[in-house]
Parts: C-alpha cells; sequence; structure tokens
C-alpha cells in the first residue's frame, strides 16, 4: 500500500487501533518500518468496513494467515473486486495454492498475485523496484500493474499465477538453503550451484502444478532468489545462517519465516505427487531435526549424474 499511494486513493487497514493510530499520527511505523517515513497521501483505518470501498485490496498478511482474513473479509468484499495476494507461500495443513484457497473462500472476486524481488523497506523508502503481478487474464494483469505500479516501484503482468506465486514460495526455501551454505561455510560455488540446481527444481514444480517453467526464471523465481539468497536483510537467509552455524533453529529469535513452512509442505506435495526436489527435501528434514548438514551435502552431492 505504501508503494501503491502515490498512484491513488489508498487506505492502510490495521487490525490493532493503536499502531494505526500511531502511524496516523507519526507517519511511522517503527517496529515494521524503522526510521522510514509513509507517504502523505496514504490514510489508516482500524475498521475493516473500510475495505467495502476498495475495488483493489492487497492481502499483506502471511500465508497462513490468508484463509482466515479472507473469511473475516468475505462479506464486505464486492463482487468482481480484485484480491492480491501479497504473501509468498503454501497453505501448511492443505499443500494448497493460496490462490485456490482464496477463489475457495472469495468466489466472484479476481484473485490476483503480487511477488518478486522487493524488501519492504526498500519499497518504503522509494529505492528502485521491479515486481510482477499475475493475474486470470493479461487485461486485469495490466489494469493492476498499472493501478499499483508508481515512479520507483514497477510491475509487471504475467498470466502464471501458478508459477508466480510458486516462486515466490519456493524460493524462501532456496534462501534457507543459501543461508546454511553460508552459515556452514560452504563458499560461494556452492551457492551459485545450489540457486541454479535449486531452480531446476523450482520449474519441475511448477510444472507440475500446471503452470509454466519459464516464469521461474523472471522476477519471482531468480530475481527473488539472488535478493533473499544473498541479502542479510532476508529473515529465510538469516534463518538458515543460524541453522547452518548452529545445526538448529532452535533460537530462533520469531520473526516470520514462510520458508520453513513451505520446506515441509512442498517436500510432502512433491512426494505425492512424484516431483524430485532434493534440495526442498533436505532443507526440510535439517529443519526438522533428522538430516544433518553434512550428511545432507553428502546425499546431494553423490545423487546418481545426470544430464543438465
Ligand atoms: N516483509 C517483506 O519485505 C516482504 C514480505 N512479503 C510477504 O508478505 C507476507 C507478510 O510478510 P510481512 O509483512 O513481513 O509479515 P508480518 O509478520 O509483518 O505480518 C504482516 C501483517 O499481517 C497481519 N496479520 C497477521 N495475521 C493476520 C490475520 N489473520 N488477519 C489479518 N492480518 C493479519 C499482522 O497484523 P498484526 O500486527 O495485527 O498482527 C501484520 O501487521 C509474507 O508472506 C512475506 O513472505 C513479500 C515481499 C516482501
Ligand atoms: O520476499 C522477500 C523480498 O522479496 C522478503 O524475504 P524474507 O521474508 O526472507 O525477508
Amino acid at each position: 500500500s505504501v508503494a501503491a499511494a502515490s498512484g491513488g486513493d489508498v487506505v492502510l487497514i490495521g487490525r490493532a487501533a493503536d499502531i494505526v493510530e500511531t502511524m496516523r499520527l507519526s507517519r511511522r511505523h517503527e517496529k515494521a518500518l524503522p526510521g522510514i517515513d509513509l507517504p502523505h497521501e496514504l490514510t489508516y483505518s482500524a475498521d475493516i468496513e473500510a475495505v467495502r470501498e476498495a475495488g483493489i485490496v492487497l492481502f499483506a498478511m502471511p500465508s497462513q494467515a490468508q484463509r482466515e482474513a479472507a473469511r473475516v473479509l468475505a462479506p464486505l468484499l464486492a463482487p468482481g473486486t480484485a484480491v492480491v495476494i501479497c504473501a509468498k507461500g503454501i497453505e501448511k495443513g492443505t499443500g494448497r495454492l493460496l490462490t485456490d484457497v482464496l477463489e475457495e473462500e472469495l468466489p466472484g472476486r479476481e484473485i490476483a498475485v503480487l511477488s518478486g524481488p522487493g524488501f519492504a523497506a526498500d519499497i518504503a523508502k522509494g529505492l528502485p523496484t521491479a515486481m510482477v503481478i499475475a493475474a486470470r487474464t493479461i487485461e486485469i494483469g495490466a489494469v493492476l500493474a498499472q493501478a499499483l505500479s508508481g515512479p520507483t516501484f514497477r510491475l509487471y503482468p504475467s498470466t502464471d499465477r501458478i508459477g508466480v506465486q510458486l516462486g515466490g514460495a519456493l524460493k524462501n526455501v532456496l534462501a534457507i538453503a543459501c543461508g546454511i551454505i553460508e552459515g556452514a561455510q560452504l563458499g560461494d560455488s556452492a551457492r551459485a550451484a545450489l540457486i541454479s540446481r535449486g531452480l531446476a527444481e523450482l520449474s519441475r514444480f511448477v510444472e507440475g502444478h500446471g503452470g509454466e517453467g519459464v516464469t521461474v526464471m523472471g522476477l519471482s523465481g531468480l530475481g527473488d532468489l539472488v535478493l533473499t539468497g544473498t541479502s542479510h536483510q532476508s529473515r529465510n537467509l538469516r534463518f538458515g545462517i543460524a541453522l547452518g552455524r548452529e545445526g538448529t533453529a532452535a533460537g530462533w529469535s520469531g520473526d516470520l519465516v514462510e520458508g520453513a513452512f513451505a520446506a515441509s509442505v512442498a517436500s510432502g506435495v512433491a512426494a505425492k505427487k512424484g516431483i524430485d526436489m532434493p534440495i526442498t527435501d533436505a532443507v526440510a528434514r535439517i529443519i526438522e531435526g533428522t538430516l544433518d548438514v553434512k550428511t545432507a551435502i553428502g546425499q546431494l552431492m553423490t545423487r546418481p549424474i545426470t544430464q543438465e
């Protein structure tokens, strides 16, 4: 909503009235975006009724909260409202894609997906950012891209909602893997190999769900993996570094780590569908504590030699 504020009438709706009031008075959210002034154009509300007026609604809550939020907002969203998933994940209990979850909870609304490389803080500071917005048709994608883009925030429309959302969900798992490599001091060459082979398995996963494998070479996939696999701003990377260094995530502070959910869900779904996902499987098992980093690397390096 911060990025979109330059283009129109944007209301940021929050659940906690005290935080919303502080944002309104100070134009700051020190916990989420320390030291960053929010745009003058943005307005704030703690009353979810405000969503009734919206033509486009950004669902900017964690993946595992998307269904619950949809249930709360369902009576208020008019038919045809565009609902944009900003989360990067897969539903934990069911393994369902978030587009399926929201289409189930919000029938008759246009469900779109916003993904790609962009830290909230960078976007809020007005640093140049490019992301992708996937919708049911390219016309809807183009309208949303136009409406949400701004002078420093550029959106590319796409129709591959499956590829775009799985790129966002699975790059988090691969960012954890990059962190493990960094924490265990396995070297930059290993990270480059992981990014490349990780994209190969991500592409298989996307195709196994009916998406386009080539999408993962774009902003949501390669773009976001390069960002979060190398920048210490990434919570997934930092979580992976702790895992690689300590061998356990027991001491993790509690920041949201979407890849920790996605790893076990994707690993389970891939096993059921017969999709080969060795890196994702290893990350899931390292997180659950049934595999150590050294053994995982040994297993990955001694898999049968196959064509790239
Ligand atoms: N942070 C980033 O740089 C980026 C994040 N994302 C993705 O966006 C998603 C959210 O991430 P992020 O904003 O960092 O996470 P946060 O943990 O900061 O959560 C964002 C907000 O979601 C709200 N929320 C939680 N549960 C619910 C619920 N059931 N109903 C309504 N609101 C709820 C929280 O409200 P409350 O304060 O009231 O608890 C909080 O303000 C993730 O999937 C992440 O991968 C994507 C790109 C960049
Ligand atoms: O997805 C993100 C930026 O594109 C945010 O990454 P983290 O959730 O790892 O911080």
